[in-house]
């Protein structure tokens, strides 16, 4: 399968303190990986050097075989096509005085991409199964679900080849957190983009990952199926993972 996106022996301190150390990582066309650790372990950090917002200190990232850094976002425009993180937090993410319509055209403007905007909202709503009256609406009068749908119709909207989500129910209800799972892996199921799901939570991999990579004290601590890892962990980092309480609501995974 082609590799995409391809972290090589990343490695990221803050002062004296090594948060990810000569981390390997690839994600292919078609992959749903889930990046789980525990808080602290460098899940954020990682996410930073993939979307190149920040560098890595040694080691690199490529996407489809070209080196990326961060850069004057026109430089990068390419790459952020090609790649859009559905964020943690619906609350927090989405502009508060922008309306529905215009959240998700944004990156189609910011990014250039040619094509009817209006046409590609309408097309990203019914894809995300939101009713279209709600286009003209502000995240204030939308729910936290809702607001979440936003959000991965926004990632979506420029037809990125990897969605990277950082903990992407971390923040709603245990109700809604089942619904958001199920639409972040059909949206990439649909519209044919890897996902890359970093997570504390075990339940939510397993629902929508099928490769995993466990990262403990920013190391790679193991990594192959779902199936595989959970099935007979290889690691404590792992088996304190699956001994953590579910986050899904029982019966859900
Ligand atoms: N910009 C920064 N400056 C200094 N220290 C940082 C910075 N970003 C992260 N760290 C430290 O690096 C370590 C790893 O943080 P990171 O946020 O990547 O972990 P995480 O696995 O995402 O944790 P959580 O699940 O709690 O979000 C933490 O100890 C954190 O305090």
């Amino acid at each position: 399968m082609t590799a995409l996106l391809v972290a090589t022996a990343a490695t990221k301190s803050y002062g004296p303190r090594r948060v990810l150390d000569g981390v390997d990582l690839d994600i292919a066309a078609g992959d749903r990986l889930g990046i789980l650790g525990a808080s602290g372990a460098g899940k954020s950090t990682l996410l930073r050097l993939l979307l190149a917002v920040e560098a890595p200190d040694r080691g690199e990232i490529r996407f489809r075989d070209r080196p990326v850094r961060p850069a004057r976002p026109g430089a990068l425009a390419w790459f952020r096509r090609a790649v859009q993180l559905v964020p943690q937090d619906p609350y927090g993410s989405l502009s508060p005085r922008m309306t529905v319509a215009e959240i998700i055209a944004e990156p189609l403007e910011c990014l250039r991409v040619p094509g009817d905007h209006r046409e590609r909202v309408a097309e990203l709503l019914a894809a995300v199964d939101l009713d279209p009256a709600l286009a003209r609406r502000r995240p204030a009068a939308l729910s936290g679900g809702q607001r979440q749908r936003v959000a991965v119709a926004r990632a979506l909207a420029p037809r990125p080849e990897v969605l990277v989500a950082d903990e992407p129910v971390s923040a709603l209800d245990a109700t809604v957190r089942v619904m958001v799972l199920d639409l972040l892996l059909e949206a990439s199921e649909r519209s044919g983009a890897a996902l890359v799901m970093v997570s504390h939570d075990v339940a939510a991999v397993r629902r929508v990952c099928d490769r995993v990579a466990v990262l403990d004290r920013g190391r790679i601590a193991e990594s192959g199926t779902v199936v595989d890892v959970f099935g007979a962990p290889g690691t404590n980092a792992t088996r304190d993972l699956l001994a953590a309480v579910p986050r899904l609501p029982v019966g859900a995974a």
